[in-house]
């Protein structure tokens, strides 16, 4: 049997659509507007479908996204997406045909790295990705946290917002919010309507949360916050639980007072996070951190190197020193000894330097993991990732890729 696999045209679009949605175990039946809807976010010539005499037999997209590396600086990375091969056709090549395809085509758009969010953790390391940041939900027994840690000595305040307000004010904070965090990507104008339900989505429910800014003493918006919350009561006892949607600061003192107004809500029993950086400072702003319960924690955003030197120069070091990387990589793209040279202002400088004594020897994987500052060279020294080529170079590796903070991707797509 012949299986067609290409970029898809307007007319595939429908049949397109119904594939992804049977791949990804929803009703597959679409409507026009929800063709319309979806069609109007979906650039066709980073789309692929593979056919069988005719008919849509599996997907894949990818979008143009600006991801955060240490230090700030965004890179354009290929943000792939709707991944899905239907039942009939699994194991037989397909969804490994078009993710070939997709980095050829990225590394001729010019894109240094590829980045997912991994359906399952055994997908996508055959392909050259590595778990690159990960994230953590907790669940918060309200009653055991006791009153918030830190004196709430900021002069900000919380006002509850309108999903209007929150799509106007909205995009200048997460601006600024997600150049603090490595392993963030921009949101794009629908983005913010399917979060405000400006535009909703008929493949997901959407349930209106509350939204609340946080503004500094001058009036500049700090911080944003979205809680959906049940209302349950056990007899006379109130016992709801509160869902945090989505809560961004741009200031300590925002993160903080957000956090204080989620733990300190009356009738709340229990609060639910969402996903976070797995380093989050949560539970230290209790006054019990063990009534922070981890919830949920796993590798989330996986990253593929495309163009070695360009993504190690873009992002900032901790140290100044240089280290020699030899990356195997069966695919190519990131194959190859570079020198690192990091200067005490945190910039670098990356190039090929074949015929340089390495520190370490590394996978693609291994290097994506190390990337964002997720993983240390030591500890892949363990798994086999990273294997040093002379005596103290997973030290040294380390040394410089180390970060404060842990990646967070802020956002799923
Ligand atoms: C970024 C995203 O969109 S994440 C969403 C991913 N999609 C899903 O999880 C939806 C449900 N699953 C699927 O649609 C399919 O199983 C896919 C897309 C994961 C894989 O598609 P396939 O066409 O079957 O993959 P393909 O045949 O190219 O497999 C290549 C190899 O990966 C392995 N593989 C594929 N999927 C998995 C998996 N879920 N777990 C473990 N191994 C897998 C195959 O066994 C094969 O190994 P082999 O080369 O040693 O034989």
């Amino acid at each position: 049997m012949s299986l067609e696999v290409r970029t898809i045209g307007d007319y595939d679009f429908p049949g397109w659509l119904r594939a992804a949605k049977a791949g990804f175990h929803r009703p597959p039946s679409v409507t026009e507007e929800e063709i319309g809807l979806r069609r109007s976010q979906t650039d066709l010539d980073r789309t692929q479908g593979a056919f069988d005499e005719g008919r849509c037999v599996a997907t894949f997209r990818s979008m143009p996204r600006e991801l955060t590396v240490p230090g700030g600086a965004v890179l354009p990375a290929s943000a792939i997406t709707n991944v899905s091969v239907t039942a009939t056709h699994r194991r037989r090549g397909l969804a490994s045909r078009m993710m070939a395809a997709e980095l050829d085509a990225s590394v001729r758009r010019g894109e240094p790295v590829a980045i997912l969010v991994a359906a399952e953790y055994r997908i996508y390391g055959r392909f050259g990705f590595g778990p690159a940041a990960g994230v953590t939900e907790w669940e918060v027994d309200t009653a055991r946290a006791g009153r918030p840690q830190g004196a709430p000595s900021d002069s900000g305040r919380i006002d509850l917002a309108d999903p209007s307000e929150v799509l106007k004010l909205g995009p200048l904070l997460h601006d600024r919010v997600r150049l603090r965090h490595p392993g963030a990507i921009n949101r794009t104008e629908r983005n913010w309507e399917y979060a405000t339900g400006t535009v909703i989505n008929p493949s997901f429910p959407w349930k209106e949360p509350t939204f609340v800014l946080y503004r500094d003493a001058s009036g500049r918006v700090d911080g944003l916050a979205a809680y959906t919350a049940e209302d349950t009561w056990h007899g006379m006892f109130p016992k709801v639980p509160l869902t945090v949607r989505e809560l961004i600061a741009a200031t300590p003192e925002a993160e903080r007072a957000l956090w204080r107004y989620m733990l300190a809500m009356d009738w709340v029993a229990t609060v639910r996070t969402g996903f976070r950086g797995q380093d989050d400072v949560l539970p230290l702003l209790l006054d019990d951190p063990r009534a922070a319960h981890v919830h949920s924690t796993s590798d989330f955003l996986w990253l593929r190197l495309l163009d070695v030197p360009r993504a190690l120069a873009a992002r900032t070091y901790a140290a100044p020193g240089s280290a020699v990387l030899d990356v195997a990589d069966p695919d190519g793209y990131a194959a190859g000894r570079f020198r690192l040279e990091a200067a005490a202002d945190g910039t670098a400088t990356a190039e090929a330097a074949p015929s340089a004594a390495p520190d370490v020897s590394l996978t693609a994987a291994a290097l994506a993991s190390l990337y964002l500052g997720d993983e240390s060279a030591a500890r892949l020294t363990v798994t086999g990732g990273v294997t040093e080529s002379r005596p103290g170079g997973a030290a040294r590796v380390d040394a410089l890729f180390r970060t404060a903070r842990k990646p967070w991707p802020i956002d799923t797509f």
